[in-house]
């Protein structure tokens, strides 16, 4: 018999003091599981349950059966979307029964998926765009199209995961936000992500690769910060220590780069390229945890299908942002004699960008899968994971040199990661029968083991 996740969620509308469960399901079921679920919260201001189908309403009576026995044995398992909730970062107003086991595999493997996406797509798209550059490249616009301009492969997806219309008999509290709504939404997402993309690749460019990768390590400490304040981020010692080991790790190829850097700049460009990618890391960090918040309030209940509008508009935007920089800025014209002297051909100056879009892609899937599974700070440990990850890689496919500081760095954020997941371990064993609400005005949880 295998342990299952049953989550009800509880939409708090009003500020009242008392108890008033009402509820927009029809049946009776649902409304004694109401009366039922306000014993266990006898303190709260709980004022519309949801339960939208007969199955849910079903489910909703064995959970409540749950509460009153407190002994969990076999319970169906319900979807609040196919989203693991997540006790550290979760805000929405959840009832959430979790029983050992269930999570948890698929949870795993799903994060697992991402976790390879961002780290592979990442570290390809970093070593193609480096390619780029050595091998003649020298548009910052086109390299910044190419980091959004590969989603109309993303597109195919969304038919397949694209869930159908809600059936009329089905009701559900979550309207979806109105279409105005959601494209004022992309169109602000979208501009983030331009700037960021062209940032990045200004850093790229006029900084040495020491400087450019330290500056990049901050991104983890301000992520950090606007998680904290965004999305109720919690602290514990085993992120802090991920989050420390991570910064330590980039930080100390960063230094170590700097021996071999060849790069000359004018003191302009430099302080351009430093500015760039500083802003680049604050926004980059901003642009995560405002799309987990996203995900949080405004999507709620949505699957991978949520994931693939949000790569898919934004990324339009940006793309369209690139286009008209491209011609503003005159380096459109540049674009067919960077072709003829590219040093590999023009088959392969092609093919670069096609593939650094593709790549890009994959990477942004695994960024915004783990930020919709986990959390934004978890996907930007990902993120840092990858930096030592590159030179290792370069290694392989560029002949650069090997040596100890680049494996001490990787072993080092190696360890970050593996402290991060080890604290999602212990939360997993620990909440093996936890009641948790938590509260969106307040961040409040309660938890009944
Ligand atoms: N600033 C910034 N932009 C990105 N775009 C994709 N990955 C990153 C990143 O790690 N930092």
């Amino acid at each position: 018999m295998k342990p299952k996740l049953v989550s009800i969620t509880v939409f708090q509308q009003s500020s009242a003091s008392s108890v008033s469960i009402s509820r927009n399901a029809s049946s009776k079921a649902n409304a004694k599981e109401a009366d039922q679920v306000s014993d266990q919260f006898q303190s709260t201001s709980i004022s519309d349950v949801t339960a939208s189908s007969e199955a849910n309403a079903k489910e909703a009576d064995q959970v409540s059966d749950q509460f009153q026995s407190t002994s969990i044995s076999d319970v169906t398992a319900s979807s609040v979307g196919d989203r693991e909730p997540n006790p550290h970062t979760d805000s929405s107003a959840t009832i959430q029964l979790i029983v050992p086991g269930s999570k948890h595999f698929r949870w795993w493997l799903r994060v697992s998926l991402y976790i390879f996406f961002l780290l592979a797509g990442q570290s390809a798209a970093v070593l193609l765009g480096r390619l780029y550059f050595d091998k003649g490249g020298n548009s910052k616009w086109m390299a910044t199209f190419v980091q959004s301009a590969g989603f109309p492969v993303v597109i195919p997806f969304l038919f397949f995961f694209t869930p159908p219309p809600p059936n009329s008999t089905a009701t559900s509290s979550h309207k979806p936000p109105p279409i105005s709504t959601l494209a004022l939404l992309y169109l602000c997402f979208g501009l983030l992500l331009a700037g960021d993309n062209l940032m990045y690749s200004y850093g790229l460019l006029y900084l040495p690769v020491s400087t450019y990768s330290l500056l990049c390590a901050t991104q983890l400490g301000f992520n950090a910060v606007f998680s904290f304040f965004l999305n109720s981020q919690k602290f514990t010692a085993l992120i802090l220590n991920s989050l420390f080991l991570l910064t330590i790790s980039a930080s100390l190829l960063a230094i170590h780069a700097g021996s071999d850097n060849t790069t000359n700049v004018s003191k302009l460009k430099y302080t351009i390229g430093f500015l760039c990618t500083l802003g680049a890391s604050v926004t980059y960090s901003l642009y995560l945890s405002l799309i987990q918040l996203y995900f949080q309030r405004v999507i709620k209940n949505e699957t991978f299908s949520a994931i693939l509008n949000m790569q898919i508009y934004p990324s339009f935007v940006a793309t369209c942002v690139c286009i008209v920089g491209l011609f503003a800025s005159g380096e459109w014209r540049t674009l067919n004699g960077e072709m003829k002297v590219y040093q590999k051909g023009k088959v392969s100056y092609v093919m670069t960008l096609v593939w650094i879009a593709v790549t890009w892609q994959i990477a942004s899937i695994g960024m915004l899968g783990l930020v919709f599974e986990v959390s934004s700070l978890f996907s930007n440990v990902i993120g840092t994971l990858g930096l030592p990850a590159v030179p290792i890689l370069a290694v392989v496919f560029f002949g650069d040199k090997m040596d100890g500081v680049k494996v001490i760095s990787l072993l080092l954020a190696l360890w970050g990661f593996l402290s991060y997941v080890y604290q999602h371990y212990l939360d997993d064993s620990k909440c093996k029968a936890t009641i948790t609400r938590v509260d969106v005005n307040s961040g409040a949880r309660i938890e009944l083991c």
